[in-house]
């Protein structure tokens, strides 16, 4: 198979030939790509040192686009001077007729989602649900002052390091927007006020073209897409419980976009589910729209806090005046030490040795990326969490 260097323009960080990547085994598959374990079966024979490949299969020229974005986001980020330990680095990149493909490192903790599922009750406490906003807070504060707006902020795509450390994943429905001009961005600001709720009626279903397979794993898309533009996107972006309501209205968005998402997800580690969860689509948009977050139990720091950022009118939700500083100083990250995340605190959970191996199996000698995806067209196979002890997957 030959390959050319992907279109995206610095110096990729290894040299890599499709032809020598061995998959060990499937980690996830998404809307857009495939994510396997691999190595290079040349350079390192033995896979002493394996890493993460996402693949987008025959690409169409959309699929390819947001491919192409995703890595040049990710090459960004790689290029940083001054790196978040939150967020991913680009290792490699290739295209070829068949695959556009690019290499992270493997992060072998398994999501967010897996480990909520884990624990009793399918919920964190409130102390490790304070370590692990802590550390998306701080990916998400980055990514802003770089001018991107995350918009998939989801359990699926907060992967977990080796050192039990996040990692956020998945780039490719973000985009860049002006970096907020607000004078007050960087001064300090009285708390919001309540939000009156008081223009929430435009729903516009009928935009909405494209038909998702499951709302937690396929993003939806209305409209071509816009990665780049002026202080806010139109683009119809995310995963259906986690969107929100400026965005279901197409009334244009910016970062605070991401603040509701942090809200949606933090009420979800704290409650097991989401708030807005409606029997289809539709329900779910409109419950975004018109209903309140339902909290049980005695109001805390924690309630207040899910309960701020997830206020409908983004321009009254915390985050949207100062950004990331503004929800640092919210009582319940009371005592956390920002500047010294990775050093003071000890991760919740340190993954076990096989933890990013209990979704499927490992093939010891490994497979060919080809050879998966011509065998996935005649005989199609489960995703990883179906996986079973009859997967065809260990036939390669
Ligand atoms: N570096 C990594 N280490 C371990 N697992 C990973 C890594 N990157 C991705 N995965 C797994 O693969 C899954 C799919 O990856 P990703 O979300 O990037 O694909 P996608 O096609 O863009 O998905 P989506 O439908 O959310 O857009 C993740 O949810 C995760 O379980």
């Amino acid at each position: 198979m030959e390959t050319r260097p992907s279109s995206s323009s610095a110096p990729p960080a290894m040299n890599l030939n499709l032809d020598n990547i061995r998959a060990l085994q499937l980690l996830g598959k998404g809307a857009t790509g495939t994510v396997f374990l691999v190595h290079d079966s040349v350079s390192d024979p033995s896979a002493s040192s394996p890493f993460a490949m996402k693949f987008v299969d025959k690409p169409s020229a959309s699929s390819l686009r947001r491919a192409n974005w995703e890595i040049q986001i990710l090459r960004r980020l790689s290029d940083d001077p001054d790196p978040n330990p939150f967020l991913p680095r680009l290792l490699t990149s290739s295209e070829s007729p068949e695959f556009v493909a690019w290499a992270i490192p493997y992060c072998s903790g398994g999501d967010l989602n897996v480990l909520r599922h884990r624990q009793n009750d399918g919920v964190f406490s409130s102390s490790v649900i304070k370590f692990y906003l802590a550390e998306i807070l701080c990916a998400l504060d980055h990514l802003h002052s770089m001018g991107i707006a995350y918009r998939d902020l989801k359990p699926e795509n907060i992967l977990l390091q080796e050192s039990g450390h996040v990692t956020l994943t998945d780039f490719d429905l973000s985009c860049t927007l002006n970096k907020p001009t607000r004078p007050e961005f960087y001064l300090s600001d009285p708390e919001p006020e309540p939000n009156p709720e008081s223009k929430l009626s435009r729903l516009r279903f009928s935009r909405q073209k494209k038909k998702t397979k499951s709302a937690r794993v396929n993003p939806i898309t209305r409209r071509r897409m816009s990665f780049s533009g002026g202080d806010r996107s139109n683009s119809f972006v995310g995963t259906d419980e986690y969107i929100s309501p400026e965005i279901i209205r197409g009334d244009g968005h910016d970062f605070a976009v991401d603040w509701w998402a942090l809200g949606v997800l933090t009420y979800e580690m704290t409650y097991g589910e989401t708030p807005f969860k409606g029997k289809n689509k539709k329900e779910t948009f409109c419950n975004v729209l018109m209903k309140e977050p339902k909290f049980a139990g005695k109001p805390s720091d924690l309630t207040d806090l899910i309960r701020r950022l997830l206020v409908k009118d983004p321009t009254r939700r915390l985050g949207y005046r100062r950004g990331a500083a503004e929800i640092k100083e919210h009582a319940f990250f009371r005592g956390v030490k920002w500047d010294l995340l990775t050093e003071v605190l000890r991760p919740p959970f340190i993954p076990l040795r096989d933890d990013g191996e209990s979704n499927g199996n490992v093939t010891a000698s490994g497979f060919g990326i080809k050879d998966y995806f011509e065998k996935l067209k005649t005989n199609p196979l489960p995703l990883p969490h179906e996986c079973s002890e009859n997967n065809p997957f260990v036939d390669f």
